[in-house]
């Protein structure tokens, strides 16, 4: 079931967050935050240029303090990047603060999905395999640790999953019209 507030997609780059987060608002009837696109948009510049410009630390800290704001009330659904499990800060008002989504994907997934992709700065140097499973070692306790319900997304549409987190959630009246 739901607890009161938001709902927060958790999980590594190439999970689907984004996708789903967009999908999983509509069936509910929630508002829809992207805290990575939010940045983008109240800045005026993208991610890659903050990794640049500020340094991970810098865009960490925005991270940080963006995920505040915009989980300050209920009714909505959070996607998160990949990284935001990083600071305590993040994961103890993500538990305070409502439902927390793992979305389990494996690593081989993860570098189907963000293979064409040239916005994710992490991604940009060396072996994208190699980096997301270093990553994924690091984080994924966290995600682990924090996360209410965990869902596979291997080889499942946004839809499947859509649809099992619905159930999840204790809405799946509205997961079956959707
Ligand atoms: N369940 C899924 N099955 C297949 N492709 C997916 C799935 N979820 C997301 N994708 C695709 O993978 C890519 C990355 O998804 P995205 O939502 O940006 O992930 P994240 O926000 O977790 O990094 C997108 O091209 C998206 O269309
Ligand atoms: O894993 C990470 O550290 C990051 C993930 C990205 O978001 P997605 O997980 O939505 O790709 C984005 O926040 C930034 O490039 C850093
Ligand atoms: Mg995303």
């Amino acid at each position: 079931m739901m607890k009161s507030g938001a709902v927060f997609l958790v999980g590594p780059m190439g999970a689907g967050k984004s996708t789903i987060g967009r999908l999983l608002a509509e069936a509910l009837r929630f508002e829809f935050c992207d805290v990575d696109r939010e940045i983008e948009e109240r800045s005026g510049v993208d991610i890659p240029w903050i990794f640049d410009m500020e340094g991970e630390e810098g865009f960490r800290d925005r991270e940080e303090s963006m995920l505040s704001e915009l989980s300050d009330g209920s009714q909505v659904v959070i996607s998160t990047g990949g990284g935001a499990v990083l600071r305590s800060v993040s994961r103890k008002l993500m538990v305070a603060r409502g439902t927390v989504i793992y979305l389990k994907t494996s690593v081989e997934e993860q570098v189907r999905r963000t293979a064409r992709d040239r916005k994710r700065p992490l991604l940009q140097n060396g072996d994208p395999g190699t980096t997301l499973r270093n990553l994924m070692a690091l984080r994924e306790p966290l995600y682990e640790e924090i996360a209410d319900y965990t869902v596979l997304t291997d080889n499942r549409t946004p839809k499947s999953v859509v649809q099992e987190l619905c159930e999840q959630l204790g809405a799946s009246d509205l997961s079956a019209q959707y």
